[in-house]
């Protein structure tokens, strides 16, 4: 094995502008190949457009990029996959229908002309021969498996492998982490480990950062499109690398003192949907309960329950001692209950700018006589940017922003029809360390003025901060409830060690019953 230090990737003052905004400006940084860096950056710092650039998905507007030592100038990503670059995304384009082995050598279609080149058994050969080599043959069932049995952890698995199969040489993952459990991250970033030392340069965004110190080895911080330090993972320790993003030192949110609970605002008592099954649960004014599990463990299936998204085919909601069968999640909002959705490519108003994504949900109380007051439409949006330090302008077209500013938008949405209950689905995914910080102590205040609050995450520290009291679910059922700082603590425990993958048949949580 050789010990001579390889450029897998250079880029030198490479820029990019979308009209007057500027994504990117002037980052000059170079990767080795067989080493794992993480592109750390707030949401909007310019991430994902470093990728869009070095991956051939769009144009430089200035600079230039080197692969493996030569000047490369990429039209399109099959100009960048060619040159042995890959991307990852968070939820992989993978072909839901095919299995496993035909997902990772979907290329072997001659392109466009839809003629199968390599045969079937050729390919499951092929597969299961990459899989050991990449040290996932255990990880994943056999593939002649359809895809879509899989857990978002081994569709990640599978589509890295996908990406090595094409003998790429830089490879992006863009917050592979982010959905998974501990014990599922711990398995990517053995992965990570094996290909680096294969000579594999590995490029991650994510941002989960103590989960992402634990397999990098050096760093690149952006800031407002600009390239602000780099450096190995000791030399730029987390706190440090959280005020290089920041560009300040951030001060430890405290947790805000709430007065006693209130009244109860939600009660559900054995209720069932198609995939709820008995479900009792009470929260009251100023009360933020988190609901704990794994994706697909049936919480979001809870919120959806007691706002209307899901018929309750029995058991009784009640919001404020009064007995509800809403129709819909529009029927719930008249009475006060908001629900968030965990799915933002699906929840943002696509076609729509920033100010009508914030107030989109708050329109009759803008209104006067059924007109609409534009002023205080535009009011209410520019309060909420700057409440949750979004950045974009109100004008902009909402797809236009960063991931973790549209996901800000849709936070602000449901804050601002001021309802009784808030249902947040993962309301902090892809959204940078201190805004997520922030978006924490909001809820708590705004519980401390009286908001009942659901709070549904798969990041045990993030209830640990913003719950007073946790529910884990698992199967459609709350089997565990704790409150007080060490009650949850200990359910947390729980969770980031027992957690397994969600395709395993029984005890799927592992937690003690
Ligand atoms: N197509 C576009 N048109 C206009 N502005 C854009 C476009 N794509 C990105 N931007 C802007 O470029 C900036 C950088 O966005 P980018 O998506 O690269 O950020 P990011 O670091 O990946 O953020 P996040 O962590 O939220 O995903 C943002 O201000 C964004 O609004």
């Amino acid at each position: 094995m050789t010990t001579e230090r390889r450029l897998a990737l250079g880029v030198a003052s490479l820029g990019k502008t979308f009209g007057a905004v500027t994504a990117l400006s002037d980052v000059t940084l170079e990767v080795e190949a067989g080493s794992v860096l993480a592109l750390l950056g707030e949401n909007g710092a310019g991430k994902s457009t470093f990728i869009s650039l070095v991956s051939g998905a769009v144009t430089p507007s200035s600079g230039t990029i080197e692969i493996s030592g030569e000047p490369a100038r990429l039209n399109s990503p099959h100009d960048a996959a060619r040159l042995g670059i890959q991307v990852v995304h968070q939820e992989p384009k993978l072909t839901n229908e095919g299995s496993i082995a035909e997902n990772i050598f979907l290329a072997d279609y001659a392109g466009g002309t839809g003629l199968q080149l390599v045969s079937l058994r050729r390919r499951v050969q092929r597969a299961e021969t990459l899989l050991s080599k990449l040290g996932l043959a255990d990880g994943l069932p056999p593939v002649t498996t359809s895809v879509h049995r899989l857990s978002a952890a081994q569709r990640q698995l599978v589509a890295i492998a996908k990406a090595m199969a094409t003998e790429a040489r830089v490879l992006f993952l863009d917050e592979p982490n982010s959905s998974l459990t501990p014990r599922e991250t711990t398995q990517l970033w053995n992965l990570v480990r094996a290909l680096r030392d294969s000579g594999v340069a590995v490029i991650v965004v994510s941002h989960r950062l103590s989960e992402l110190y634990q397999v990098v080895d050096r760093v690149a911080v952006l800031r407002d499109g600009r390239l602000v330090a780099t450096g190995t993972a000791a030399e730029i320790p987390i706190p440090r690398a959280v005020e290089l993003m920041a560009g300040r030192q951030s001060a430890p949110v405290k947790r805000a003192e709430r007065p006693a609970r209130g009244d109860v605002v939600l009660q559900m008592e054995g209720v069932h949907t198609r995939s709820v099954h008995g479900v009792d649960l009470t929260v009251h004014a100023g009360e933020v309960v988190g609901l704990a599990g794994l994706v697909g463990a049936g919480r979001t299936e809870i919120g959806l329950a007691a706002c209307g998204g899901e018929p309750v085919l029995a058991g009784r909601v009640s919001i404020d001692g009064r007995e509800r069968r809403f129709r819909s999640p529009r029927a719930a909002l008249r009475a006060g209950v908001v629900m968030t959705s965990e799915e933002r490519r699906r929840a943002v108003f696509a076609s729509h700018d920033v100010t009508f994504n914030i107030a989109g949900s708050s329109l009759e109380r803008l209104s006067r006589l059924g007109v609409l007051s534009r002023g205080r439409e535009r009011g209410l949006a520019g309060d909420w940017v700057r409440r949750l330090a979004l950045r974009g302008s109100p004008g902009s077209p909402i797809l236009s922003l960063s991931g973790g500013n549209q996901q800000k938008a849709l936070l602000a949405r449901a804050l601002a029809v001021k309802p009784r209950l808030v249902i947040l689905d993962e309301p902090t995914h892809g959204i940078d360390v201190n805004t997520k910080a922030e978006i924490s102590a909001l809820v708590g205040r705004l519980a401390a003025e009286g908001l009942a609050v659901i709070f549904i995450s798969s990041e045990v520290e993030e209830l640990l901060g913003v719950a007073d009291r946790v529910a884990v679910v698992r199967d459609g059922r709350i089997v565990q409830e704790a409150s007080g700082t060490d009650g949850i603590g200990l359910v947390a425990a729980a969770l980031g060690e027992t957690l397994t993958p969600r395709t395993e048949p029984s005890d799927r949580s592992g937690l003690p019953s």
